[in-house]
């Protein structure tokens, strides 16, 4: 459950809009090799550059798996508040809160920093950095007996299977930007020290309005980019999804269970500098059903050090960003509002 109080109800309503549907591009991952994974390449890079956003197909994760893992993930949202709370440690709940610096939305959710040998760890945020922190040790592993764990265990194991299709996505953009380097964008994502994390998201139904009448709609999740290089988003039926254009306006994103969603990250604008767009993206909830949708954000390690690929910036080209870590962006960036510009300090 999300508790509100009035003043916080009222800094989350929304007017009521009803945004376009988005014109979402498709890519197949399965397309065979040859002029259909070329196709393929080619509609992945150009979706990156117009919109920053596409839907997955082909994708190989087990529908079964997806949605045993929601399904486990709804059962825990349904449990008594109090039991949630308890169990916060070793899940990473938390609910309306957003970040450190204020921000609130109609929404609850697990955060787990993740590994690619398919361990899980909450994320919390330590009182003395903003930086997210791993609490295992307080907390065990998922084959301990608290009652998240079989939650856990499908978690990881549904992560597994969705950093393997992130990891195929960047080995298909690389080929679309001919990149020479192999796979080197994909084990930004796949090494033992990635910093990648899964989150669970769950927005209750928009709570009727007091004294009849249409009850408006609310912020389930700020507007924001990501600040990884990629995010793998996978939701149940329910919409609220929704998308900035290039030009600024909102495009709603039709659900889609069998599919993926992948957003370009900030991380990944910088590494083209600027040539793919980190999305700007929100949830607004205006059903009378709930939404629950599972992210995977590939992160680099903390200590990778970030710039434009000199592939992309051609002969004589600017480098539009000046050379970070990835830690160093993330501590800068975890200070910030959801809807702040994280990447302007970073620009030449
Ligand atoms: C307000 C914030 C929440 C966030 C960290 C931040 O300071 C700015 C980025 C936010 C975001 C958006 C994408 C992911 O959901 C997330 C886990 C991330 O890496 O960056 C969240 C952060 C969060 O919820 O802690
Ligand atoms: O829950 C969603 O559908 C999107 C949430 C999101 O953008 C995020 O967690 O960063
Ligand atoms: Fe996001």
């Amino acid at each position: 459950m999300v508790v509100l109080a009035k003043g916080e109800l009222a800094q989350i309503s929304l007017p009521a809009a009803h945004p376009p549907v988005a014109d979402v591009p498709t890519v197949d991952l399965s397309a065979p090799a040859g002029p259909e994974r070329e196709a393929a390449a080619r509609a992945l890079v150009a979706a990156c550059e117009e919109n920053g956003f596409f839907r997955v197909t082909g994708h190989g994760v087990p529908a079964q798996l997806a949605r045993a893992a929601e399904a486990a993930a709804a059962a825990f949202f349904a449990w008594p508040q109090e039991e949630k709370e308890e169990a916060a440690p070793a899940v990473g709940y938390g609910s309306k809160r957003i970040g450190v610096s204020g921000d609130l939305g109609w929404i609850e959710y697990l955060l787990l920093g993740v590994t690619p040998a398919g361990g899980a760890v909450p994320v919390t945020f330590a009182s003395s950095s903003t930086l997210p922190c791993a609490a295992a040790a307080a907390v065990g592993s998922s084959t301990s007996s608290t009652p998240a764990g079989p939650l856990r265990g499908l978690l990881e194991e549904y992560t597994v299977a969705v950093r393997r299709m992130a990891s195929a996505v960047l080995e298909l953009m690389a080929e679309g930007l001919g990149l020479s380097g192999g796979g080197a964008l994909a084990r930004l994502v796949t090494r033992e020290d990635s910093d990648c994390m899964l989150r669970v998201n769950h927005y209750p139904p928009r709570p009727a309005a007091e004294g009849g009448g249409g009850a408006p709609s609310l912020t389930g999740f700020g507007e924001h980019t990501d600040p990884q290089i990629i995010s793998v988003l996978r939701s149940n039926g329910t919409s609220g999804l929704e998308i900035a254009l290039r030009g600024g306006e909102w495009a709603a994103v039709p659900p889609d269970v069998d599919a993926f969603f992948v957003n370009v990250g900030d991380t990944l604008q910088v590494l083209t500098n600027g040539r793919f767009r980190s999305v700007r993206h929100r949830v607004v909830v205006n059903s009378e059903r709930s939404r629950v949708s599972m992210i995977f954000f590939g992160g680099p390690p903390l200590g990778e050090r970030l710039a434009p690929l000199p592939e992309l910036l051609g002969d004589g080209g600017r480098s539009r960003y000046r050379e970070f870590t990835w830690a160093e962006f993330k501590n800068s960036g975890y200070k910030t509002r959801l809807a702040e510009d994280r990447l302007s300090p970073f620009e030449n």
